[in-house]
């Protein structure tokens, strides 16, 4: 029997904004997980490293951005692991750490298209439960992978900004408020980051 169901939310968030963030509440609130984990991936094995902040950048604004949600938690459980970072990989790692949880996987529909071409994505079909929340996406049909007994779509809000997005306006001098934590905010402004 397990203690507790982790659902986990990978990403860089370089930097985290309010499209994780409403996606992460609403999971924690809605869904039967008692915790989400953003794990802060240093190194995606899809994503160029040349705009990347070091990662424990990425963590403090992510701990920032959630100090007041109970059930929201910044992992930094990738850092000490090989890269570019497999999921499989580490959810072989949390499995051994914690073997009182449960995991499930937390994944926008843009990644369910991706997902046949992931490491091991077979085991990871297999043997977890992976929640889907809706995104706007380039596809016409859905994914062939919407049917499979694993995937489970949840219904939460679409909000279509992105980190890439939000890096551009700040090298442009736009004002970013609206789409990051106040403490996110503040903290970028105060390290200079993104210039
Ligand atoms: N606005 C959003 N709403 C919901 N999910 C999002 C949103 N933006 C990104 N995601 C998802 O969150 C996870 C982590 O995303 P990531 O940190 O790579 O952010 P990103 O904003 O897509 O970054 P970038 O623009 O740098 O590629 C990914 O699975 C991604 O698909
Ligand atoms: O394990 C893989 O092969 C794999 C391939 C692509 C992405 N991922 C994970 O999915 C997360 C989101 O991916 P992305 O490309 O939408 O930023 C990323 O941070 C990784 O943890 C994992």
């Amino acid at each position: 029997m397990f203690s507790k169901k982790i659902g986990l939310y990978f990403g860089t968030f370089n930097p985290i904004h309010i499209g994780h963030l409403t996606i992460a509440n609403h999971i924690a609130e809605f869904s039967d997980v008692d915790e989400v984990w953003l794990v802060v991936t240093p190194l995606s094995p899809f994503k160029k490293k040349s705009t990347m902040l070091p990662s424990y950048d990425r963590f403090e604004m992510a701990l920032q951005a959630t100090q007041a949600y109970e059930k929201i938690k910044p992992s930094d459980i990738e850092f000490n692991l090989p890269q570019p970072n497999y999921t499989a990989n580490t959810l072989a790692y949390l499995e051994e750490k914690h073997p009182n949880y449960s995991f499930v996987l937390i994944m926008g529909e843009d990644n369910l298209y991706s997902l046949p071409k992931w490491k091991n994505s077979e085991v990871l079909l297999n043997n977890y439960e992976i929640l889907v929340y809706p995104r706007i996406t380039i596809h016409k049909e859905k994914s062939p992978l919407a049917k499979h007994p694993s995937v489970k779509f949840i219904d939460a809000p679409i909000m279509e900004i992105s980190s890439s997005f939000i890096r551009k306006c700040i090298k442009e001098g736009k004002n970013v408020r609206p789409m990051l934590a106040p403490e996110v905010s503040a903290y970028i402004e105060k390290m200079n980051f993104y210039k």
